[in-house]
Parts: structure tokens; sequence; C-alpha cells
């Protein structure tokens, strides 16, 4: 049995690649405290219980499973609160990253797959963005992802440690057999907020920043459906096991969409409108981001097959009506 570690296999994009791994015959080990995942969704594989920080369960981890690669996501997530507190986002995302990083450096240079993201770009001058765009992050969190970059990139150079960075945009959706998705009703994020918002499960969206300098005045992201992110570290798990290296890799769907096109395709989806609070930009929030994802497609062979907006918003919807927690 090819068994692979997979950090964060308890929360929303973990459990979401831990299904694809086994659909496609691996055997998947969710390795998550639960701080903000869900036990009910380690479905594919056993749950090892820890903290990633903690160098001494990792090794057992390892020892435990002799992993053939290790999936990376296990992280603090949450851009605007590492704002007003950074100190677990450096936590979780440096200490930990560097503790995986050594256990799989010390277990045969076990290959990574890593949970980047394009808040390392921060704000972008052009658009879209390659992997070879200038990154400048405005958030903590975007900064402690971009030292677990550097930190694969040295390690790879000194010790040989294989990885593949891949940059999501903004992961969203869910399951499309309705099996797991997003922990919606503590999320911070936009689109379970709104659909919350739409359906009378949460409170008016507040939209944060109507003064940017986008064609409708809000910030512009690209969405990118979570099964298709799943699809993407299985392609580079084949990448690494057939020695092809280390990489960076955007994963979006190269469109960028403003919050208020969102709310106009939340609204055309549930057929409700979003209750909304226009407020101030939130702090940490680039205006403008969206992916150019030509290297992902050339080396990999992937598109984000999944991902149009329609799509995306319906298989949330169904999720959060399914599951409304
Ligand atoms: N959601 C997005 O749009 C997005 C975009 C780009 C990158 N990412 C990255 O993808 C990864 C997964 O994000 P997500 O949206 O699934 O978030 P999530 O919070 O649902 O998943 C993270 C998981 O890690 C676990 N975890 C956190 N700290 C831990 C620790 N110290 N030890 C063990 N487990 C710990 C949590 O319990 C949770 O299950 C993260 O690395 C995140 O930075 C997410
Ligand atoms: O209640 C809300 C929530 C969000 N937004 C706006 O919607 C956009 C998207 O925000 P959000 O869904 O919170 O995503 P990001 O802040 O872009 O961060 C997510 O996407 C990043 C990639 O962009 C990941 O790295 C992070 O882990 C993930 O939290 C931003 O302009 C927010 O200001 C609002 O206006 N109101």
């Amino acid at each position: 049995m090819s068994i692979i570690l997979v950090t964060g296999g308890a929360g929303y994009i973990g459990s979401h690649v831990c299904k694809t791994l086994a659909s496609s015959g691996y055997s998947p080990v969710a390795c998550d405290d639960l701080s903000n995942g869900r036990e009910a969704h380690v479905r594919w594989g056993p749950l090892e219980r820890g903290d990633i920080t903690d160098a001494d369960w990792l090794a057992g981890v390892f020892a435990r499973h002799r992993p053939e690669a290790v999936m990376h996501l296990a992280a603090y997530a949450d851009v605007g609160s590492s704002v007003t507190d950074p100190s677990p986002c450096y936590e979780a995302n440096v200490a930990g990253t560097l503790a995986v990083t050594e256990a799989a450096r010390h277990n045969g240079n076990c290959p990574i797959v890593f949970s980047s993201t394009c808040a390392v770009y921060g704000d972008a001058p052009a658009l879209p963005v390659t992997e070879t765009s200038a990154t400048a992050p405005v958030s903590p969190y975007g900064t402690t992802k971009l030292i677990g970059e550097q930190a694969l990139r040295h390690y790879d150079a000194a010790y040989g440690l294989p990885s593949v960075v891949l940059r999501y945009f903004n992961a969203a959706g869910a399951d499309p057999d309705g099996e797991i998705g997003e922990r919606h009703a503590t999320s911070s994020l936009a689109i379970p907020k709104a659909i919350r918002a739409a359906l009378g499960l949460g409170p008016a969206f507040k939209l944060f920043g109507t003064d940017y300098g986008t064609a409708d005045g809000t910030a512009m992201r690209d969405y990118v459906h979570v099964a298709d992110i799943a699809d993407a570290h299985l392609r580079a798990l084949d990448h690494l096991q057939a020695g092809r290296g280390s990489l960076t890799l955007n994963l979006g769907s190269g469109r960028g969409v403003t919050v208020r096109e969102l709310l106009n395709a939340i609204e055309a989806v549930t057929g409700r409108p979003v209750p909304i609070e226009p407020r101030p930009r939130r702090s940490g929030d680039p205006a403008a981001l969206y992916a150019n994802i030509e290297r992902a497609t050339d080396v990999l062979g992937w598109t984000p097959a999944n991902s149009d907006l329609h799509g995306i918003v319906a298989s949330a919807a169904a999720w959060i009506e399914k599951s409304p927690g």
C-alpha cells in the first residue's frame, strides 16, 4: 500500500485530498490536531491526532506509517486574523512547516507537496500573476507561507529534499458527491459567509472594501474548486514519484472575480438576495489577484475542470443546505 501522510487531513482541503488519494489507490493518513478539522471528515484512512510542531510526535507518525510522501496542508489559514494576532500563524506555519520538513528530511528525503497561497504575491503590480512574479506578501499569513516555500527550496538545494509548492488561489466549493465540505458555520471566507447570509443562516454579509481600483470597487480573487485542487495534488505526487524534481505552481481558475460578481452569482444560484453591510477594507487584503495557470497545465497536465463560478457556488450552497451546522 502506498501510504501518504496528509497534514491537515481533517480540514477543508485536506479531507478532499484524502478522498482523491484513496480513490486513486493510495492510503492517506490524516495528521491533524483537530483545531479546525473534523474527525467525521477523516473517512479514507486513519487519523493521527497531534500537533505538527511536536517533532517527537511527528517522528512516531513517520516510524509507524513509513510514508512515500507528505502532503503538508496543516496551517493557520485565516488572512484577516493573522494581522491582528500573528502568533498562532507563525507557530503553525513557520515552526510547524519546519518540523514537518525536518521529519521528511530525516526519513529518507520523503517528498513533500506543500500548500502555499497566492497571498505570497501581495499586491501584484501586473495580472495575471505567474510563478515568476515578485513575491511581496501584505499579511503575516502570506509571509509565513513564503518562509515555508523558501525553507523547502533551501532543503532541496542542500539536502536533496524534493517538493512541489502549490500556490492555491481561493479554494471554494465542496465535494461533488456531497460527502464533505467546508466547516462553514465558523469560516471567515467570503463564499460561505455570503451563502449563509442569503439562506438566513448567518448575519448580513460584511463587504470589506468598496473603494478598490477594480471595475466595481470591490476586491478581486480567483476562485478554484477544491476538487480541482485535490486533483492537482495527485498529479504533483506522480511528478515527484517520477523523480522529475522540485517545482512551484499556481493553482487557480485563471479568472478574476470581484466580490460583487461573487455576490451576484450567489444570488443567482440561491434565488435569494444577499443582505450586505459595506465595511472598510480588511487589513492584509490585496486588491486583486488572479492566476496564470499555464505552468500547471504544461507540467502536470492539470486543468481546473470544475471551476466555473456557477458550479463552485452551487456545490458550496448544496453543502451548506445539506449540513447547515
Ligand atoms: N482555503 C483556501 O482558500 C486556501 C488558499 C490557499 C492556501 N490554503 C492553504 O491550504 C491549507 C488547507 O487550508 P484549509 O482551507 O483546508 O484550512 P483548514 O483550517 O480547514 O485546514 C487546516 C487543517 O490543519 C489543522 N491544523 C492546524 N494547525 C495544526 C497543527 N499545529 N497541527 C496539526 N494540525 C493542524 C486544522 O485542524 C485543520 O484541519 C492551508 O495550508 C492553507 O494555508 C488555503
Ligand atoms: O466576510 C467577508 C469575507 C471576505 N470578504 C472579501 O472577500 C475576498 C475574499 O476573502 P476570503 O474569502 O476571506 O479569502 P482570502 O482573504 O483571499 O483568503 C483565502 O484565500 C487565500 C488565497 O487568496 C488563502 O491563502 C487563505 O488561506 C484563504 O483564507 C476578500 O476581498 C475579502 O475582503 C468580504 O468582503 N467579507
